[in-house]
């Protein structure tokens, strides 16, 4: 540990997210930020400036890796350099907190989750809801019955990108204060366009998507909410249907989950339309007794109703609750929680392997769309049923020299 016992961190990617978790960690006074690390020399430099101090900064996050004096890392780079990072840092001897989706596929989660239990290291996963007082609570509720079965669940990313979305650009040459070698790292060479980097890897498959982005938040919330770990079958239809841009993602998508206890749960992508799904809430949870919408501060109850030929017997009652949690609120629990895990060796809210679990959906869901049909999921085995299509896309392989660290 760093001077006067206090955790000494080094900060993986500081641009949008970085420097939100900046702030977060800067609010717990037995940690510092001693190690800063772009590929991005301007982002680099106003990231130090925030800190107030003197950081150690580099554009080569192994030297933060090799370095002795720190404690734990904090990677928020593009997805697809989450899984080498972590990894690295894991057989370094660093505890991680890496932000969601965890990785860019299944198997360099599973990965993950191998190589924290190898080397005994504390990772927490980005999923911040995860540490939320409302959540904990409700999800404990519903678990225990408070709706009855919940046999439907469902969230929305929605925002309409008409017309033009992220553009059309052409092919550039990087900014001269960007390493673009190593911002793609373990993807293909291709031309810098700025629809790409810095923010917009979101709308490109190859280093993010929406599913990743947005469903992996609202995907962990409802399967802890319903108490499930994987679905059993998955089916996603969607495509690029009115804007005219860059992407590599469809602009609309749905992809429905069935699990193995009798539930389904819904995930829609609506690029080209953003008015509200619901009458509250991010998420969506009917049930036989009641129906509940969940937002990061909020939640209400909503009685059910007696259909066709029910008996008469009591629904939920209704209900309405808040907390005072935005995402800065809960980022800050989320740091707290890591820092604390990381002296008592407990698992954090949010460990590698529930957001492992919780990123698969999201992989599922984009391997469904690409091959354009529905696929059964053996979630022991971590393999899709009788599809080798399918099971050819657990994976990608790095370019050289780039490989997962063992
Ligand atoms: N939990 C949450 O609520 C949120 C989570 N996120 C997650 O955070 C991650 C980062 O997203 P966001 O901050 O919005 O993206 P940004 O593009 O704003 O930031 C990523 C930064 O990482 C830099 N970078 C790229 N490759 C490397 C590398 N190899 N080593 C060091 N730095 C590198 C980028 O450089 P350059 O500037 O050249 O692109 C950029 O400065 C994503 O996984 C995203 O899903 C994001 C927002 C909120
Ligand atoms: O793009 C984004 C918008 O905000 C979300 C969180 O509130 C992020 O997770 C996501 O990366």
């Amino acid at each position: 540990a760093g001077s006067n016992d206090r955790v000494s961190l080094g900060f993986i990617g500081v641009a949008n997210r970085g420097g939100q978790l900046m702030k977060a960690f800067a609010e717990h006074q037995d940690c510092s930020p001693d190690y800063l690390c772009d590929v991005d020399s301007k982002t680099l430099e106003k990231a130090a400036k925030q800190t107030g101090g003197s950081p150690k900064t580099t554009a080569d996050y192994r030297k933060v890796i090799d370095d002795d004096s720190i404690d734990a890392i904090v990677i928020a780079t593009p997805d697809h350099w989450h899984a080498i990072q972590c990894i690295s840092g894991c057989a370094a001897g660093k505890d991680v907190y890496v932000e969601k989706p965890l990785a860019v596929t299944i198997h360099e989660g599973r990965a993950m989750v191998d190589a924290a239990r190898k080397y005994d290291r504390i990772v927490q996963v980005g999923t911040h809801r995860r540490s939320s007082g409302l959540y904990q609570e409700l999800s404990q509720r519903i678990q225990n019955g408070l709706l009855g079965k919940v046999c439907m669940s469902r969230a929305f990313r929605l925002s309409n990108m008409a017309p033009d979305g992220i553009g059309r650009r052409p092919a550039m040459t990087p900014p001269e204060h960007l390493d673009w070698d190593m911002w793609l790292g373990p993807r293909a060479q291709r031309p810098y366009q700025d629809n790409i980097a810095p923010y917009k890897f979101r709308w490109w498959q190859d280093y993010s998507s929406q599913m990743g982005n947005w469903g992996v938040h609202y995907l962990d919330a409802i399967r802890w909410c319903i108490g499930e770990e994987a679905p059993s079958s998955v089916c996603a239809m969607g495509g690029q249907f009115a804007i005219d841009d860059d992407r590599t993602i469809p602009d609309t998508m749905e992809v429905t989950f069935q699990f193995p206890s009798g539930r389904l749960a819904v995930f829609g992508q609506y690029e080209t339309s953003g008015n509200p799904m619901m009458p509250t809430g991010e998420i969506e949870l009917r049930g036989t007794l009641g129906t509940a919408y969940v937002s990061e501060r909020t939640y209400e109850i909503i009685p059910e109703r007696r259909g066709q030929f029910a008996t008469e017997h009591p629904m939920a009652k209704p209900e309405k609750g808040t907390e005072d949690s935005s995402n800065h609120h809960l980022t800050s629990n989320h740091a707290r929680n890591f820092l604390d895990c990381m002296r008592s060796r407990r698992q954090p809210n949010a460990d590698v392997e529930i957001g492992h679990r919780s990123t698969t959906f999201c992989h599922l869901a984009n391997i469904s769309l690409k091959l354009g049909r529905r696929l059964q999921w053996d979630a022991d085995a971590e393999r899709f049923v009788g599809d080798d299509d399918a099971n050819a896309m657990l994976h990608y392989e790095y370019r050289k020299p780039w490989k997962l660290p063992v």
